[in-house]
C-alpha cells in the first residue's frame, strides 16, 4: 500500500481487475485504511480527466457570475439541499462563525419507477452556464458508480453480502456540492477556511483535494495536509458508515484552512460527492461490528432522520 503524503493510497483498477487475488488485496487494503486513517487517495477511480476538467470549467464559471444573477439560484425552502447556498450562511456543527465559501448543490435524478423520485426536490437548472447542468449531472453519474464499488469492497470487509449497498444508494440522496472559497482581502478573523467537521454521510469522493488547504486530524491530535496525486481522488468514511460499523470505520474530522499571504488572492474551487443512502436505510449498528467488548454505541436511526438532525445543527435546516 502506498502513501502519498499522509493518507494511503488504493488502485480501484485492482478491485475491478477480476482476479481474486488483487480483489482480496484492495478490500484489505482500503478496510485498514478506513479503521486507521478515515481516509485513502484512490487511483484508476473511473472518472476521466476530461469530464474532471470539464466539471472545474463550469464550476468556475458559474461562481463568476455576478452575485445578483447567483442569487437567483438561492431558493431558501431547499435548505442548501439544491441549488446555490450565498457566502457565509452554513457554519460547521458546534461553532458559530460560518465558513468562508459559497457553494451549490446538485441531487439526485430519479429516472426509474422507484416513487423515491417525490421525495426529492428537483435540481435547479442554470441558464447562463449552459453546460454546467449536464456536466454536473454526468459527474454525479460518474461519483455513484465509482462509490458503489468502494462500498462493494466495504461490504466485503465488514463481512456482508458484496451486494449489501447497492439498493440503498441505488436513488439514494447524494448531493454534488461544488464549493467556491473566494480570495481573501483582508486579514482574516481566522485562520479557517472551512470549519472542523465530520461528514454525514456514507462516503465522501473529493476531486479537487489536490488544491492545499485541506487538512485532516490524526490520533496525535495533529493536523496534517492531504495532498493526492492529480489523477486520484481522495474518498473519506462519513458519519453514517461510522455509525453503522459502531466506530470500527472511522469518520476522520477535517477542515480547510487558509493560503500563505502570497496565495490570498486566488480562489480555492473543492467538488465533494457527498454519497448518501436512500432516507429509509437503517443506520442500526451492524451485528458484525457489535460484541461484548465493542457494545453498540449508538441507538437505532434511519438515515433520513439523521441527516435531518444534522442538517439542523449546521444552519441549513430551521
Ligand atoms: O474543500 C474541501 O476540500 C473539503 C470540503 C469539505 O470537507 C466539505 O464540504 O465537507
Ligand atoms: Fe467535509
Amino acid at each position: 500500500m502506498a502513501t502519498v503524503h499522509s493518507i494511503p493510497s488504493v488502485d480501484l483498477a485492482e478491485f475491478r481487475s477480476g482476479d481474486p487475488a488483487k480483489k482480496a488485496a484492495f478490500v484489505k487494503a482500503l478496510g485498514k485504511a478506513y479503521e486507521e486513517v478515515g481516509f485513502v487517495a484512490v487511483k484508476n477511480h473511473g472518472i476521466s480527466d476530461q469530464l474532471i476538467a470539464q466539471l472545474y470549467d463550469n464550476v468556475r464559471a458559474f461562481f463568476q457570475l455576478p452575485s445578483s444573477t447567483k442569487s437567483k439560484y438561492e431558493i431558501p425552502e431547499l435548505a442548501g439541499q439544491r441549488g446555490y447556498t450565498s457566502f457565509g450562511k452554513e457554519h460547521a456543527k458546534g461553532f458559530d462563525a460560518p465558513d468562508l465559501k459559497e457553494f451549490f448543490q446538485f441531487g439526485q435524478s430519479v429516472e426509474d419507477e422507484d416513487p423515491v423520485k417525490d421525495a426529492y426536490p428537483n435540481n435547479v437548472t442554470v441558464k447562463e452556464v449552459p453546460e454546467f447542468t449536464p456536466t454536473l449531472y454526468r459527474a454525479f453519474r460518474g461519483f455513484e458508480d465509482s462509490g458503489a464499488a468502494l462500498l462493494q469492497a466495504i461490504a466485503i470487509y465488514l463481512g456482508l453480502d458484496e451486494h449489501f449497498f447497492d439498493g440503498k444508494v441505488h436513488n439514494g440522496n447524494s448531493i454534488l456540492r461544488a464549493i467556491h472559497y473566494p480570495p481573501i482581502t483582508q486579514e482574516p478573523a481566522s485562520a479557517i477556511r472551512a470549519e472542523q467537521h465530520e461528514d454525514i454521510n456514507l462516503i465522501t469522493l473529493l476531486v479537487g483535494a489536490s488544491a492545499d488547504g485541506l487538512q485532516i486530524l490524526d490520533k496525535q491530535g495533529d493536523w496534517v495536509p492531504v495532498t493526492s496525486l492529480p489523477d486520484q481522488i481522495v474518498v473519506n468514511v462519513g458519519d453514517m458508515l461510522q455509525r453503522l460499523t459502531n466506530n470500527r470505520l472511522k469518520s476522520t474530522t477535517h477542515r480547510v484552512v487558509n493560503p500563505p499571504r502570497e496565495l490570498w488572492n486566488t480562489s480555492r474551487f473543492s467538488i465533494p460527492f457527498f454519497l448518501h443512502p436512500k432516507s429509509d436505510m437503517d443506520l442500526t449498528c451492524l451485528p458484525q461490528c457489535v460484541d461484548a467488548t465493542h457494545p453498540a454505541e449508538y441507538p437505532p436511526i434511519t438515515a433520513g432522520a439523521y441527516l435531518d438532525e444534522r442538517l439542523r445543527e449546521i444552519g441549513l435546516k430551521k
